[in-house]
């Protein structure tokens, strides 16, 4: 069996990358950085490092590597493909969505089996995301044949792998935990024979619990930890102010949760816990940076932070641990980020109250927007 996986950074080797090849896929991962690229094709193989109390060294191999420009060669194995996947980041997927395109317009030429397209990233929605901007670049003939020969289930997938800064070519140390989850209603064919996947019908569920609490929190931690100093989330996690607001946090998130979905309160206590330890692990050195990434993105009015606190506002709560979270955010001025510098830019120019409506589209008179002012006025003194 073939996958195609889109995107050879952490999770594309550190977590995709392993179940496919534990599930006998060979796989060909597709990536522009091409040291990378170089390295795969001529080591062949590459090491996990599952760090904790026990740790574990696991070897990938039958393995290989295209650049994302090579069109025509990746356009060739999508015709033999078994499964695609991706984890590059949320505003790449429009970069990949041409060649998809042209290899299933292949597909459907020859009459192939139907292949099932999983997009691993952080944000709600994102194969379907995918699968419309693929729909850009079909003939109208193929749009019409298109559900019949693919499907882009959405998907929710957990696992810390932090920056790497290891010396050996191509190892990702990750923690052992994780959680990959597919919406089973929207595959096309047989459900994809990967060990570790769980397949649901309530996918929605799913990735909010991810993004509202594992995200929520983590980004919490990375913008209070950043704003005093602190470089790393396990060391952020122990200063009290930070480790009341993230447990204010969790309480808001099971209580939206609950509300919506099946998660029982007891249920969602016990995963707070166990998103606690694993942010604690003396074994994972998370970069506050790293986790902060892309405010502009985390900020957006789908995403880990403004969602939750809006819909919490909805049910006439205004939350205090996403308020604080979401105020962080707004403070996050590292240099090194294109989305924090272009923020900050606004802001300088703008203030807060317009950056607040422009980017997460909450108004700033309204009680919601009143205290994440209030906050991030707090922040500035
Ligand atoms: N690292 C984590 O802990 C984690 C956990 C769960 C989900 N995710 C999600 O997984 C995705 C990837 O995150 P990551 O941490 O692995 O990032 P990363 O930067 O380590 O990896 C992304 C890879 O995609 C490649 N890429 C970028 N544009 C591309 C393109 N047009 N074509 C092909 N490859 C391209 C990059 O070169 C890089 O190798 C993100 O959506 C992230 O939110 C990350
Ligand atoms: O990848 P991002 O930028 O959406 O979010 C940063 C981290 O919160 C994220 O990568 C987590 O480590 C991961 O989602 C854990 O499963």
């Amino acid at each position: 069996m073939l996958a195609l996986h889109f995107g050879a950074g952490n999770i594309g080797r550190g977590f995709i990358g392993q179940l496919l090849s534990a599930s006998n896929y060979e796989v060909c991962f597709i990536d522009v950085n091409q040291s990378v690229i170089d390295d795969i094709n001529s080591l062949k193989q590459y090491h996990i490092e599952i760090v904790g109390d026990v740790p574990e060294r696991i070897l990938i191999q039958n393995i290989s590597a295209l650049n994302s420009s090579d069109t025509e060669a990746i356009t060739d194995n999508l015709l033999h493909a078994d499964i695609i996947t991706t984890a590059l980041g949320p505003t790449a997927l429009k970069f990949i969505a041409p060649v998809i395109s042209a290899g299933l317009s292949k597909r459907i030429s020859q009459d192939c089996p139907p292949i099932n397209i999983i997009a691993c990233e952080n944000m709600q929605g994102a194969s379907s995301i995918l699968r419309e901007l693929v729909c850009d670049h079909l003939s109208s003939k193929d749009l019409q044949q298109l559900s019949k020969y693919a499907g882009f289930p959405d998907a929710a997938v957990d696992r810390i792998v932090p920056l790497q800064k290891n010396s050996e070519k191509l190892l990702v140390q990750t923690e052992r935990f994780f959680e990959w989850d597919v919406d089973e209603t929207g595959i096309a064919g047989n459900k994809p024979p990967v060990n570790g996947i769980t397949y649901v019908k309530n996918l929605q569920a799913y990735i909010e619990r991810k993004l509202f609490a594992v995200n929520a929190t983590h980004a919490a931690i990375a913008y209070l930890g950043y704003i005093q100093n602190i470089n790393y989330i396990n060391q952020a996690i122990n200063n009290d102010n930070i480790s009341s607001i993230v447990k204010c946090l969790l309480k808001e998130a099971g209580f939206l949760l609950n509300k919506k979905y099946d998660f029982s309160i007891n249920e969602f206590n016990a995963y707070s816990q166990r998103i606690l330890q694993r942010f604690s692990s003396k074994y994972i050195a998370d970069d506050v940076t790293r986790v902060g990434r892309s405010p502009i993105r985390k900020l957006g009015v789908n995403d880990r932070l403004i969602a939750p606190a809006i819909q919490l506002a909805d049910l006439g709560i205004i939350s205090d641990g996403y308020s604080a979270a979401i105020a962080a955010a707004f403070c996050f001025d590292y240099k090194n980020d294109t989305e924090a510098v272009a923020l900050q830019v606004h802001i300088k120019k703008n203030g807060l109250a317009s950056a607040l409506f422009h980017y997460s589209r909450i108004n700033p008179q309204t009680e919601l927007g009143k205290v994440i002012l209030h906050k991030y006025n707090l922040l500035q003194k």
